[in-house]
C-alpha cells in the first residue's frame, strides 16, 4: 500500500436551490488534497459564495455531500467542522469585534477550551505567521485595512484549520499590503482555497484554479494554462489586467 493520501476537502454532486427557488449550485464534484492552494474564479453570481458556505455549514448540501478530512458537513459535525474549515471573510471588520488583537485571536481556542500558557502560546504563534504579535495589545480598529485582514486570518489559524477559505483576499489592499499577504499565505503550511476575481493574484498563490460558472465547474486546472485561454476566460466573463501576460516560466 502506498502513503495515505488525506483529502482535505471532498465534494460529491452537490446541489443547492435557494428558498426562493433560485438554483445556485447544479451537482459541484471537487476533491482538495492536503497542502494544495487551490483557486476558485467564476463571474458574479456563479454560485462561489453558495458553494463556500456549504464547507463549513453555513448552508447545507440540498444534494450531495461535503466532507473535511473525511468527516461529513451535519449537523451533529458542526462543531468540529467549523474548527477544521477556517473561513476569512471579505471585510475584516465581520470577524474582529473584542477590544484587542490578542483577544480577538484568543476568542476560538478559548471557546474550545484551551487555557493558560497553552493559549498564550497558540495566540503568539498565530499572530507571528501573519507578522502582527507587534500589535498584540490594539485595539484591532486602530489598525489598517491590511493588517485587521491579516488579523482575521490569525483569528482563523488559531483554530489550526485542516482547510483556510478566503473570500476576495486581495480586495482593498495597497500594492505592498497585497503582496505582504501573499508572502504570508504562500509560508503557512496548511491547504488553501481562495475566492478571488483578481487573476495576477490567482496566479501567484495557486498553482490550480476551478472555475465556476451557472452552478457547475467548467474547468479544472494548472493556473497558468487556464488563465493563457483566452477563449476560456472570455467565455466566463473573466479578464487579466490590461496588458498582463502570463510569465513564460509558469507555462511549462
Ligand atoms: N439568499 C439568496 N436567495 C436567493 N438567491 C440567492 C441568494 N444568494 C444568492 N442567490 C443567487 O444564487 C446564485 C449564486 O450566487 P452566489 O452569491 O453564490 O455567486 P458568487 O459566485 O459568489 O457571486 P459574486 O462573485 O458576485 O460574489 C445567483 O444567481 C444569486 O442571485
Amino acid at each position: 500500500m502506498g502513503p495515505t493520501v488525506v483529502n482535505s476537502l471532498e465534494i460529491r454532486q452537490l446541489a443547492y436551490a435557494y428558498p426562493d427557488g433560485t438554483q445556485a449550485l447544479f451537482g459541484v464534484d471537487l476533491t482538495i488534497t492536503r497542502g494544495e492552494r487551490v483557486a476558485l474564479l467564476g463571474p458574479n453570481g456563479a454560485g462561489k459564495t453558495t458553494l463556500v458556505m456549504h464547507l463549513n455549514g453555513i448552508l447545507t448540501a440540498g444534494h450531495g455531500t461535503v466532507a473535511v478530512a473525511g468527516t461529513p458537513v451535519a449537523k451533529d459535525t458542526l462543531k468540529e467542522i467549523r474548527q477544521r474549515v477556517g473561513l476569512v471573510f471579505q471585510d475584516p471588520d465581520d470577524q474582529l469585534f473584542m477590544p484587542t488583537v490578542r483577544d480577538d485571536v484568543a476568542f476560538g481556542p478559548a471557546n474550545a477550551g484551551l487555557r493558560g500558557e497553552e493559549l498564550d502560546r497558540v495566540v503568539k504563534d498565530a499572530l507571528e505567521q501573519v507578522g502582527m504579535l507587534e500589535f498584540a495589545d490594539r485595539p484591532p480598529h486602530h489598525l489598517s485595512f491590511g493588517q485587521r485582514r491579516r488579523v482575521a486570518v490569525a483569528t482563523v489559524l488559531a483554530m489550526k484549520p485542516e482547510i483556510l477559505v478566503l473570500d476576495e483576499p486581495s480586495s482593498n489592499l495597497d500594492p505592498a499590503a497585497r503582496r505582504e499577504l501573499a508572502e504570508i499565505l504562500r509560508s503557512l503550511d496548511v491547504t488553501v482555497l481562495m475566492v478571488t476575481h483578481d487573476l495576477p493574484y490567482a496566479l501567484e498563490l495557486c498553482e490550480r484554479s476551478l472555475i465556476l460558472s451557472g452552478g457547475v465547474i467548467s474547468a479544472d486546472g494548472r493556473t497558468p494554462e487556464l488563465l493563457a485561454d483566452d477563449e476560456l476566460l472570455a467565455s466566463h466573463r473573466l479578464e487579466l489586467p490590461y496588458g498582463f501576460t502570463i510569465p513564460q516560466s509558469d507555462h511549462a
